[in-house]
């Protein structure tokens, strides 16, 4: 299924959703399911280091997350910034390259899921579930926050510094979100974004740089009413409304726990479509680069709070870091059940 973007963003959104029936579905965590394949992301480049070792882990993981029911696959560039792969000693245009081939991987992951379905003569799976030939598939180039680039974990504090205001966080951002806005995405996912000023940079980027397909912010928060670094969901999500170009607000990387509360904070001061697609509840460690068991409530049945994300409000649901296919494919499931 092919979908143009409409004249105005906020129209993309809705056809989209409504060729999804309502609501949809986006993927899973993509660096959780490269580390189950094998890959070592102990690096400052995390998961964009497998966009040089090995490109075809990442396509494979795109088409798990695919044929589990996604609608929305998020490419490999959440930690994919010039300066990265410059501290690496590739040149500007080799980093360039290298953002546009996570945005490529994705879209031949897409191209190889419908080319399957095309083989297949099925419309309805076994268990009920629409299957791939009409199942709409938009490609999200994701553009992590400054403090994923500082790769110890910032992305969970939002605290950069006195020395990083606005410019600073546009300058870095500038270059890497033109490249992305042009390299076939269906949008730009702006994600784990742990303050409001760097929302306010990313709406300004659109603005300034004319970025021409539609964009969606979501932020990691540290409870029901705050994103990382303090500041109030509510502010954050307003930052959004300053901007047509940005389809959908929402939070990823969280624990479940505290979604049902951001989204009805949420809504109280935007229209823009809803997204969640939360963490498994565990904590990262950014100094060890891992995962490790939250104190506290747990967070084992991620799966049991989607209806209630959705009746809440939230039209688009799916993981983030250590989720898998299976929770995907039982998010999709519960989600084609109106
Ligand atoms: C979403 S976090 C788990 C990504 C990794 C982090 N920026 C790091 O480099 O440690
Ligand atoms: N899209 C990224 C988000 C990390 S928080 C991933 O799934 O690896
Ligand atoms: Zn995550």
């Amino acid at each position: 299924m092919v979908l143009k973007t409409a004249d105005h963003p906020s129209a993309f959104m809705k056809s989209f959703l409504s060729q999804c029936g309502g609501s949809a579905v986006i993927d899973g965590g993509l660096a959780t399911e490269l580390e189950r394949h094998g890959a070592n992301l102990n690096d400052p480049l995390w998961s964009a280091k497998c966009l040089i070792s090995s490109p075809h882990l990442i396509r494979r993981v795109h088409l798990d997350y695919l044929e589990a029911g996604a609608n929305i696959i998020i490419s490999s560039s959440y930690q994919a910034t010039l300066q990265g792969f410059e501290a690496k000693g590739f040149s500007k245009k080799e980093g360039e390259s290298l953002l546009e081939k996570s945005v490529k991987i994705a879209c031949e992951a897409r191209d190889l899921y419908y080319e399957n379905a095309t083989k297949g003569s099925w419309d309805i799976s076994t268990d009920g579930m629409l299957t791939p030939k009409n199942r709409p598939v938009l490609v999200a180039a994701s553009v992590g926050s400054y403090g994923a680039y500082l790769a110890d974990g910032s992305e969970y504090s939002g605290v950069y510094g006195d020395n990083v205001g606005l410019e600073t966080l546009k300058d870095f951002h500038r270059r890497r979100v033109r490249v992305l806005a042009e390299s076939g995405a269906d949008l730009i996912a702006f994600e784990t974004i742990p303050n409001k000023l760097e929302a306010q940079a990313y709406a300004e980027l659109l603005e300034e740089e004319g970025i021409n397909i539609p964009a969606w912010f979501s932020f990691s928060c540290k409870d029901g009413t705050h994103v990382a670094n303090g500041d109030s969901i509510e502010d954050c999500a307003l930052v959004s409304n300053s901007c047509d170009r940005v389809v959908g607000v929402g939070i990823n990387c969280t624990p479940p726990r505290y979604i049902h509360g951001l989204i009805q904070s949420i809504q109280t001061v935007t229209n823009k479509p809803i997204l969640v697609y939360p963490n498994s509840g565990e904590t990262y460690d950014g100094n060890k680069k891992e995962w490790v068991p939250s104190t506290g409530i747990a967070d084992v049945d991620f799966v049991s709070y989607v209806g209630k994300w959705r009746d809440a409000g939230a039209s688009l649901i799916g993981g983030c870091c250590r989720t898998t296919p299976n929770t995907i494919r039982a998010i999709s499931k519960i989600l084609s059940k109106n």
